[in-house]
Order: structure tokens, then sequence, then C-alpha cells
């Protein structure tokens, strides 16, 4: 006979790439939300992932770390299935994990361009289908949220790849909120402008590079388009996926949302 969880017991959510960035930010707010909170991340990351869920536990709230590469189907089903023995359920599921590369679409070999879609858009198809798979057994419906991007919406120059994969993400996710809304599991992503995180340094190297700027220049020459006249932090994304993994946000699904301090207007 399978046990249903209890409806008083404490929301457990899980988040991807949380070693650090908006993936840190987001779990530490969800744990300031009173859920208990999983971290995982590569194996590599080991230690900033232990750091995170040591930081969750001083709290007060129950933390898991487990390692789990998003591209392999065995490793994000054994992280659902460890986090559902060892919370007893899983509520929410961050996909956050991904992968930034700076080129542009002639220069991006086959191999580069599956390297990007690998972790970016069949690691959340991995990770939307193991959440959906253990909420539909549980029975209880749950939050299934995505790291969009803006450039799903309109691609950055030298960023094309990259924006593709963010471009499916959003169709995975319209698609996945049609097929699980009758199991009351919602399906929603967040699309992040301009985040100050190891992504972003990443880029502005690169971009710096191509544009013939200094390191620093390129992110300073992108931020001039943000209306709010700063660069995002996890902070500002971790508000938005809070309300998305809250009650509050039940009758919102299929949504990519841009939370982008005003680069693009919908
Ligand atoms: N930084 C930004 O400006 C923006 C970021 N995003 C998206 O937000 C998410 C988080 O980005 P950041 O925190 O900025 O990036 P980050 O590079 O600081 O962190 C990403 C984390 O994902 C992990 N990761 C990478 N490949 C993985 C894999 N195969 N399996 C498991 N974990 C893996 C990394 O180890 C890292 O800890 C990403 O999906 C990114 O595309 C979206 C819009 C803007
Ligand atoms: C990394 C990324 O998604 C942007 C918009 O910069």
């Amino acid at each position: 006979m399978t046990t249903q969880p209890s409806a008083s017991a404490p929301r457990t959510a899980i988040v991807t790439g949380a070693a650090r960035g908006i993936g840190r930010g987001i779990a530490e707010r969800l744990a300031a939300d009173g859920l208990d909170v999983a971290v995982s991340d590569l194996p590599a990351m080991r230690t900033e992932l232990d750091e995170v869920a040591a930081a969750i536990e001083k709290t007060g709230r129950r933390a898991l770390a487990v390692t789990a590469d998003v591209t392999s189907q065995d490793d994000t089903d054994a992280l659902v299935q460890n986090v559902a023995g060892h919370f007893g359920k899983v509520d929410v599921y961050v996909a956050n994990a991904g992968i930034a590369r700076v080129t542009s679409l002639l220069d991006t070999s086959p191999e580069e361009f599956d390297q990007i879609m690998d972790v970016n858009l069949r690691g959340v198809f991995l990770s939307y289908t193991a959440a959906a798979r253990q909420m539909i057994a549980q029975g209880t419906g749950g939050k299934i949220i995505g790291a969009a991007s803006i450039v799903a919406y309109r691609p950055f120059a030298l960023l094309g790849p990259y924006s593709a994969s963010k471009w499916g993400v959003r169709g995975l996710t319209q698609a996945a909120a049609m097929e699980w809304a009758a199991h009351g599991i919602t399906v929603n992503a967040y699309c992040p402008g301009i985040v100050g995180t190891a992504m972003w340094e990443l880029i502005d190297e690169k971009l710096a590079q191509a544009e013939g700027l200094d390191k620093g220049q390129a992110i300073k020459k992108y931020a001039e388009g943000i209306a709010l006249g700063r660069v995002e932090e996890p902070a500002d994304v971790a508000a938005f996926v809070s309300y998305l993994a809250s009650t509050d946000s039940d009758y919102m699904t299929g949504q990519s949302v841009m939370i982008d301090g005003g680069i693009q207007f919908s």
C-alpha cells in the first residue's frame, strides 16, 4: 500500500544548479519561506553545495545536498527518488541548472550546440518529467518551475544557441502545463535579464573580447538598457520564484515571465 504524504508536513523543494548564483539564491529564499530544501549540482560543485545546505540548516529548515548531472536521466530520477525518500514528498522542483556559451551561429560546432541543448533543454525535460512522475504518484499536485531567460523572447548577439535552448524551455513549459494541469501541477518559467553571477562574468569576458572592450565593460554596456538602472541580483529572481512556488500562484500555469528590471516590455 502506498502511504500518502501528510498534508501538514512542511512543503519541500528541489533546486538544481544550486551551488551558486541564482540557484543558491532560490534555495535560500525557499528555505526562508519555510520549505525544506534539497540542493543539487554537479559532483565538481560538492563543496559549494554542502555549504549551501549547511547555510539552510542554520536557519532551522531541513536541507539535503545531492549531486546530479541534469543531462543524465539516471541522475535526475535518482535525485527525485532520493529527496522523496528523505523528505517524504516533493512539492516544488526548480529546474535552474544551465550553461551559457558566447558564440556566433557560424562559429558554433554541432558538438557545442548539442552541449548547450543537453544542459539547458534536455536537462529541463528530464527534470520536469522526473518531478511530474513523482508528483502524480503522490497525488498531491505540485509546482514545477524552469529557468528560461529574456533571450527566450529576443536573442542577444552571440548568444544564439543559448537563446534557442531557452526558447525551447518556454515551449516545454507550455506543453508540460497543458499535460499535467489535470494532476494539479502548475508549470511556469522565470526569465531573468542580466544577473550578476559567474555566468555573466563569463559572458562579459567573451563579449568584451569580441567587441574589443576591457573586462567589465560589456556588462556595463548591456546594463545601460535596464530601465531600473542596476544589474539584477539572484534575490530579485528568487523573490519571483518564491511566488511561483507558493499557493498564491495556483491559478497561473504555462507562463514564462520576464523579471529583468525593464530590459524588455511585454
Ligand atoms: N545570469 C544571468 O544573467 C541569467 C541566467 N539565467 C539562467 O538562470 C540559471 C542560473 O544561472 P546563473 O546562476 O547565472 O548561472 P551559474 O553559472 O552561476 O550557475 C549555474 C549552476 O548550474 C550548474 N550546472 C551546470 N551544468 C549542470 C549540469 N549538467 N547538471 C547540474 N548542474 C549544472 C553549475 O555547476 C552552476 O552551479 C541558468 O539556467 C541560466 O541560464 C537566465 C537569464 C539570465
Ligand atoms: C544569460 C542570459 O540569459 C542573459 C539574458 O543574459
